[in-house]
């Protein structure tokens, strides 16, 4: 699951990986497959035994790896023979996307490679983590803190599906970050193991004691908790941090809670940016919760009408992130390793009765080359103004060479030292 600018694809990254739990064979499957060639071989990279690519993250295996241990990159991994692999500890922020069957309190949860890691002894902080905002950052610091005091790992733990989808899936909101994101958020806080269990109808209706005596305890083995004065486990919700600090008490687990994080008098929440962000409100997440909002996708063909005009725009595909308004917006845009100011424009384009709701078009700035089929990632700035069906062809070029000096200003002088 490559976090940033990287090729994810590359990467042979696996959203989640279903244990099909028979024996000691695993079957993973992943949400994106793993790519491989016509002959259904790994790519190179991941068929390389010491290194394990993980988006801009490399996990290292143990110098006494076994030379077979990239075997368990892919589609079949050995139980046995992965639980002896060691990720080096403290590694860079790795995402285990195994789900974790709970029930299976023997199994450890898989890195994305297919590693076994342990997690005893670590310090989890449970949350969907949606943005990593502000209060998200302070909890997963003190996650950090705890877990240096009781030298262990510091776990971030999400369920995913979000547990809304099975409740009421009439009623999920649409995520402002994807997983990676989330991990390539918590990396520079300290996170070491960011671990994506599967929300299933069975999870939800453990009580919460059963939660907490199944993950927290037979699974995980952890020895601290870091939550939000807010955090509710267990079946309806039940469990409240009151409880929680019970039953870590109960069981000499470290228990912490954190306060939550305001702006004013606003709780800080994922609700209240994505609030922001549907009403086009591109910078009040950034100054008031340090949330920066990133909509990544493949660049499609679009109607081929921008390089005819001397804006040739990248149309954007497959996001899975919310997406703001109609209108036209300041960002910049990461291809590869570079970044380049970028000039976006959202929604449908009046002018040439094209175009619809949910569009994203990226005009990058100073940037000549083909894109098609390459993965893009933009973030947003700041919104300039409204969609506008203009006259003709002229007035609308005219006021795109408004838009692009206001990006790029926007841009330099965010480039220039504080
Ligand atoms: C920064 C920017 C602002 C734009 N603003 C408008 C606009 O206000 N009204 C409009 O009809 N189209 C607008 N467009 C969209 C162009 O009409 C569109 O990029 C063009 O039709 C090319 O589309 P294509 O990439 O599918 O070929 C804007 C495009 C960009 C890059
Ligand atoms: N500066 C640039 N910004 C965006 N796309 C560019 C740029 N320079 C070249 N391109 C290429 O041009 C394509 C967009 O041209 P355009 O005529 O708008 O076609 P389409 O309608 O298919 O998007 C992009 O997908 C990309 O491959």
């Amino acid at each position: 699951m490559g976090p940033g600018r990287k090729n994810t694809d590359a990467c042979g990254t696996a959203l989640i990986a279903p244990i099909k739990r028979n024996g000691a064979a695993a079957q993973v499957s992943s949400e994106r497959p793993l790519p491989r060639d016509g002959s259904g071989a790994l790519p190179e990279e991941l068929q390389r035994p010491n290194v394990i690519r993980h988006g801009t993250t490399r996990l290292r295996l143990a110098q006494n790896s076994p030379p077979d241990a990239a075997q368990n990159v892919g589609s079949s991994v050995r139980f046995r023979r992965a639980r002896s692999l060691l990720v080096p500890f403290p590694p860079c922020l790795a995402i285990v996307t195994q789900i974790v069957h709970i029930t299976d309190v023997d199994q450890r949860p898989m890195t994305d490679a297919g590693i076994a890691v342990d997690l005893r002894g670590g310090v989890l902080s449970i949350g969907n983590f949606d943005g990593v905002h502000l209060g998200h950052q302070h909890l997963l610091k003190q996650t950090r803190r705890l877990a240096d005091q009781l030298s262990g790992p510091a776990i971030a733990c999400l369920f995913h599906p979000h547990p809304i989808k099975i409740l009421r899936p009439q009623s999920v909101p649409v995520r402002l970050t994807t997983i990676e994101r989330r991990a390539e958020l918590m990396q520079p806080l300290g996170i070491d193991y960011l671990l994506v269990c599967q929300t299933t109808a069975e999870l939800l209706s453990l009580t919460a004691e059963t939660f907490f005596q199944r993950l927290i305890l037979q699974n995980l083995k952890v020895a601290g908790l870091v939550e939000g004065a807010n955090f509710c486990f267990g079946k309806a919700r039940a469990g409240d941090t009151d409880l929680l600090r019970q039953l870590s008490l109960q069981n000499q687990l470290e228990c912490q809670i954190v306060p939550l994080q305001t702006s004013g008098d606003q709780t800080i929440s994922s609700s209240k940016i994505r609030n922001w962000i549907e009403a086009g409100d591109i910078e009040s997440p950034i100054q008031l919760a340090d949330y920066r909002h990133v909509i990544s996708g493949r660049v499609v063909t679009g109607d081929q009408r921008g390089r005819s005009i001397g804006f040739p725009t990248a149309n954007l595909g497959d996001i899975d992130v919310l997406i703001p308004p109609a209108g036209v917006y300041a960002g910049s845009a990461s291809i590869g390793e570079k970044r380049y100011a970028a000039a976006i424009h959202l929604g449908p384009s009046p002018t040439f009765q094209s175009g619809q709701q949910g569009k994203v078009e990226v005009h990058v700035i100073g940037y000549s080359g083909d894109l098609y089929g390459s993965q893009l990632q933009v973030e947003l700035r700041s919104k300039l103004r409204d969609v506008i069906s203009f006259a003709d062809q002229r007035a609308l070029i005219d006021q795109l060479n408004q838009d692009v000096s206001a990006a790029q200003q926007l841009w330099l002088s965010e480039q220039k030292p504080q």
